[in-house]
C-alpha cells in the first residue's frame, strides 16, 4: 500500500505535494470533525461543566508537507520564566491546536488516499480483466503467430532450396554464356575468314561468269564446227580401216621394241662390265703411264750426265791437243828436252787415244739413249692416245648407261604415290599454298618440320629460300612472313606472341653456327664451342652454345637469313655452280599467350634445306670436295636407314648415327607434323639419281612417323 502510494505520499517534496494535491483536489479544510470533536470533547466537557459558550472554532493551520509537520513537532513550549505555567499553558493549548489541526490534514490526506485507493482499485480491476482478456487475445496471436512461424519457417526453407537451384542454375548459365561467348568469337573468326572466302569466291563466280560467256560463245562456234567435223568424221571413217592395220603393225613393232629392251638390258649389263673392264684398264693405262714417265725422267738424266761428261772430255782433249802443239814447237830447242818431252807426249797420245775412245764410248751411249728416249716419247703418246681413247669410251658408255635407264624407266613403267606433284609450270606461290596450312600450325603450338631432299643442283635452295624477286621468294622468307602477318591478326583476339630464331649448319658432320657473332666460319671446337644436341623429355630441341635470337619482324629475319646465307658453306661441283655442300637447319621457336582465356602455346617451325645427294663416280670430286661429298651422302644414307627403320617398326631406330638424324629425331619420330620436298631434275642423265629419290620418297611417304600435339 505504501508503496503503491508513494507518488503521493505526505512526506514528499513540496511539489509533489502540490501536484497530489492539485491532481486529487485534496485541501485541508475542516470538512470532517472527528478530531476537532476530541477536542471539542474536551472544551465540551468543561463548557458543560461550565455550561459556558461553544469553544471558539480552531484556528486554520495550512500544512503544505511534512516539514511543516516536522516543523511543529519540534517546537518547544517555553514561558517568559521557569514558573511562568499560564504562559507554557497557552502555549499548549495553542501547540494542541496546531496538532489538531495536523491531525486533521492527516485525516484528509488519508480519505483522500482512500477514495484513491478504492479508484485504483476498481481501475486495478478493470485493468486486470483488460489484462486477462489481453492476455487471452495474447496466447490466441502467440499461437497464431507460432503457427505462422512455423509456416514462415517452412516456407523459407523451400525458398533457400529454390535459391540454391537458381544459384547453381545460374552458375551453368554463366558458364554456358561463357562457352557460347567462346563458340561465337571463334564463329566470328570463321565468319570474317568465310567473308574473306566468299569475297574471293564472288571474285572467282564473276571470272567464272566472264568464262562461261565465252564458253558459251565458243560452244556455239564449236556447234559449228562439230557439223563440219561430222562431215570430216565420216571421211575419216575410212580411214580408220587403214589405221587398223598401222595399229597391228606398231603392236609388232612395239614388241619388237619390248624385245630390244630386253636386249638392252643385257647390253646394259654388259655395257656395266665393260665399263668395269674399262675403268681398270684405264688405272692400268695411268698406272703404266707413270712408270714410262718415270723411266724418261731416269733417262733424260742418264742422257745429260753422258752429255756433260762429253763435253768435258772434248774439253780436255783439246787443251791436251794445244799442249802437244806446244811441245811440238819446243821440241827443236833442246834434244834433253825433246827426249823428255817425246815420253810425254806419247804419255798425251795415250791419254788422248784412251780419252778417244772413251768419246766414242760415250756417243754410242748418247745414241742409245736418245733411241730409248724415242721409244719412251713413243710409248708415252701412245698411253695418252690410248687414255684418251678409254676415257672417250667411258663417256660413251656412260651415255648410253643412261640412256639404257631412261629406256629402263619407260619399259618398267615405274609409278610413285605422292601427297602433290608439282610439275615444271609451278611457280613458288603455287608450291607455297599447298603447305601455308602446315606452316599456320606453328602458330597453333604444333611441332613443324619441312625438309628438301634431292640430288644436287636439282633445286632444294631454289625451293627453300628461293632467289631475289617477289615471285622468286622461297618456302622460309614466305612462311615468316605469313606467320608475322597471323601474329598480327591473332592480336586482336588477345594472342601476343614472341619468337627466336636460329640457324645452324651440319658440315662434315661439324655443327656451325651461322649466326655467330664472331667469325662466320668458326668450326665447332676452333672457337672453342661445342654444339651439342639435347633433347629434353617434352621432345624439346636444343643445342647448346647456338646463338638465338629475339625475332619481333620479317624485316629482322630477312637480315639474319642474310647473314646466314652469307656463311654457309657453299662450292662449285660439275653438277651446280653453287652447290650447298652442308645441311642448313632453320628454326623459329613461337611463345603465344592468350590474355583473354589465360591460354598459352609453344609451337617450333624448323625449315630444313638439305645438301644434295650424288654418286661419287659423277660427281668428279677429289680432295676436299671428295671429303663433302662422302660425308653429305653418309648422312643422307643415316636419314634413310632412319626412315626405313621407322617404316617397318623395328624396335631401334638409329638415330644416332649421324648428327642430321639426331637433331632430326623429335621431327622425325615424335609428335610433330613433318613434311619432304623431293626435288628431282629433268635431265636425262639424271634419271638413275631421279629413280633413287622417287624410291626413297614414296618409302618416306608410306611412313607413320606419330601423332601430332598441340603443346598447350
Ligand atoms: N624451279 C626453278 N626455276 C628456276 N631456276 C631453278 C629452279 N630450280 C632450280 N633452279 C636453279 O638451278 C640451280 C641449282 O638449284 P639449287 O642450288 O637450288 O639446287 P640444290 O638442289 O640446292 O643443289 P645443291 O644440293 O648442290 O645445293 C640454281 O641456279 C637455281 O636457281
Amino acid at each position: 500500500m505504501a508503496s503503491s502510494l508513494t507518488p503521493r505520499n505526505p512526506y514528499q517534496r513540496n511539489e509533489n505535494l502540490g501536484s497530489a494535491r492539485r491532481g486529487m483536489g485534496v485541501k485541508v479544510t475542516p470538512r470532517r470533525n472527528v478530531l476537532s470533536a476530541i477536542s471539542n470533547g474536551e472544551a465540551n466537557d468543561g463548557a458543560s461543566a461550565d455550561g459556558g459558550d461553544p469553544p471558539p472554532p480552531l484556528p486554520v493551520v495550512e500544512f503544505s508537507g511534512r516539514e511543516d509537520v516536522e516543523r511543529l513537532l519540534a517546537e518547544k513550549m517555553k514561558g517568559k520564566s521557569k514558573t511562568d505555567f499560564k504562559g507554557k499553558s497557552e502555549q499548549m493549548s495553542e501547540y494542541i491546536k496546531k496538532l489538531r489541526a495536523c491531525i486533521r490534514w492527516f485525516m484528509d490526506l488519508e480519505d483522500g488516499y482512500l477514495t484513491e485507493q478504492e479508484k485504483l482499485r476498481s481501475s486495478m480491476d478493470s485493468e486486470n480483466t483488460r489484462h486477462a482478456d489481453l492476455e487471452a487475445r495474447l496466447s490466441s496471436s502467440i499461437s497464431e503467430l507460432r503457427t505462422a512461424n512455423l509456416e514462415l519457417k517452412t516456407l523459407c526453407e523451400s525458398l533457400e532450396e529454390s535459391l540454391n537451384k537458381e544459384q547453381s542454375d545460374k552458375l551453368l548459365a554463366v558458364q554456358s554464356h561463357e562457352k557460347e561467348m567462346k563458340q561465337r568469337e571463334s564463329a566470328e573468326a570463321s565468319r570474317d575468314q568465310l567473308l574473306v572466302d566468299l569475297e574471293r569466291v564472288t571474285q572467282e563466280a564473276n571470272r567464272f561468269s566472264e568464262q562461261l560467256k565465252m564458253i558459251q560463245d565458243t560452244n556455239k562456234k564449236l556447234q559449228e564446227y562439230n557439223t563440219s567435223l561430222q562431215q570430216y568424221n565420216s571421211s575419216l571413217h575410212a580411214d580408220v580401216s587403214k589405221s587398223g592395220e598401222t595399229i597391228s603393225k606398231l603392236q609388232k613393232e612395239k614388241s619388237a621394241m619390248m624385245e630390244t629392251m630386253t636386249t638392252l638390258k643385257e647390253h646394259n649389263s654388259s655395257l656395266n662390265s665393260q665399263l668395269q673392264a674399262s675403268r681398270a684398264s684405264q688405272q692400268e693405262a695411268i698406272r703404266v703411264k707413270e712408270e714410262l714417265r718415270k723411266e724418261v725422267e731416269c733417262l733424260r738424266a742418264e742422257l745429260k750426265q753422258v752429255r756433260d761428261d762429253r763435253d768435258s772430255s772434248v774439253a780436255q782433249l783439246n787443251i791436251l791437243r794445244l799442249e802437244l802443239t806446244k811441245y811440238k814447237e819446243q821440241a827443236g830447242k833442246s834434244s834433253e828436252d825433246c827426249e823428255n818431252l817425246r815420253v810425254k807426249l806419247s804419255a798425251l797420245e795415250e791419254t788422248c787415244n784412251v780419252l778417244q775412245e772413251q768419246n766414242l764410248g760415250f756417243q754410242k751411249e748418247i745414241a742409245v739413249a736418245n733411241e730409248k728416249l724415242k721409244l719412251a716419247d713413243v710409248t708415252v703418246i701412245e698411253a695418252m692416245t690410248g687414255y684418251k681413247e678409254q676415257k672417250e669410251r667411258l663417256q660413251y658408255v656412260e651415255e648410253r648407261l643412261a640412256y639404257a635407264e631412261s629406256q629402263i624407266v619407260e619399259g618398267q613403267k615405274l609409278s610413285f604415290s605422292y601427297d602433290k606433284v608439282f610439275d615444271h609450270n609451278a611457280s613458288q606461290e603455287d608450291v607455297f599454298v599447298e603447305i601455308s596450312q602446315l606452316i599456320q600450325s606453328a602458330l597453333d603450338g604444333y611441332k613443324v618440320c619441312i625438309f628438301a631432299y634431292g640430288q644436287t643442283g636439282s633445286g632444294k635452295t631454289y625451293t627453300m629460300m628461293g632467289r631475289q624477286g617477289i615471285d622468286q621468294k622461297g618456302i622460309i622468307p614466305r612462311s615468316l612472313e605469313q606467320i608475322f602477318e597471323s601474329s598480327q591478326y591473332l592480336e586482336s583476339q588477345g594472342w601476343k606472341y614472341s619468337m627466336q630464331a636460329s640457324m645452324l649448319e651440319i658440315y662434315n658432320e661439324t655443327i656451325r653456327d651461322l649466326l655467330a657473332p664472331s667469325r662466320p666460319n668458326s668450326f665447332e671446337m676452333a672457337n672453342g664451342k661445342q654444339y651439342t644436341i639435347k633433347h629434353d623429355s617434352h621432345g624439346n630441341t636444343t643445342v647448346s652454345e647456338l646463338t638465338v635470337i629475339d625475332v619481333f619482324s620479317i624485316a629482322d629475319v630477312t637480315s639474319l637469313l642474310e647473314k646466314a646465307s652469307h656463311s654457309r658453306s657453299v662450292g662449285r661441283t660439275q653438277m651446280n655452280e653453287q652447290s650447298s655442300r652442308s645441311h642448313f637447319v632453320f628454326t623459329l621457336k613461337i611463345f603465344g599467350s592468350n590474355e583473354h582465356t589465360g591460354q598459352q602455346v609453344q609451337g617450333v617451325l624448323n625449315l630444313i634445306d638439305l645438301a644434295g645427294s650424288e654418286r661419287l663416280a659423277k660427281s668428279g670430286s677429289t680432295g676436299d670436295r671428295l671429303k663433302e661429298t662422302q660425308a653429305i651422302n653418309k648422312s643422307l644414307s643415316a636419314l634413310s636407314d632412319v626412315i626405313f627403320a621407322i617404316a617397318k617398326g623395328d624396335d631401334h631406330v638409329p638415330f644416332r648415327n649421324s648428327k642430321l638424324t639426331y637433331l632430326l629425331q623429335p621431327c622425325l619420330g615424335g609428335d610433330s607434323k613433318t613434311l619432304m620436298f623431293v626435288n628431282i631434275s629433268p635431265e636425262a642423265s639424271s634419271v638413275g639419281e631421279s629413280i633413287c629419290s622417287l624410291r626413297f620418297a614414296s618409302r618416306v611417304n608410306a611412313c607413320e612417323i606419330g601423332t601430332p600435339r598441340r603443346h598447350t
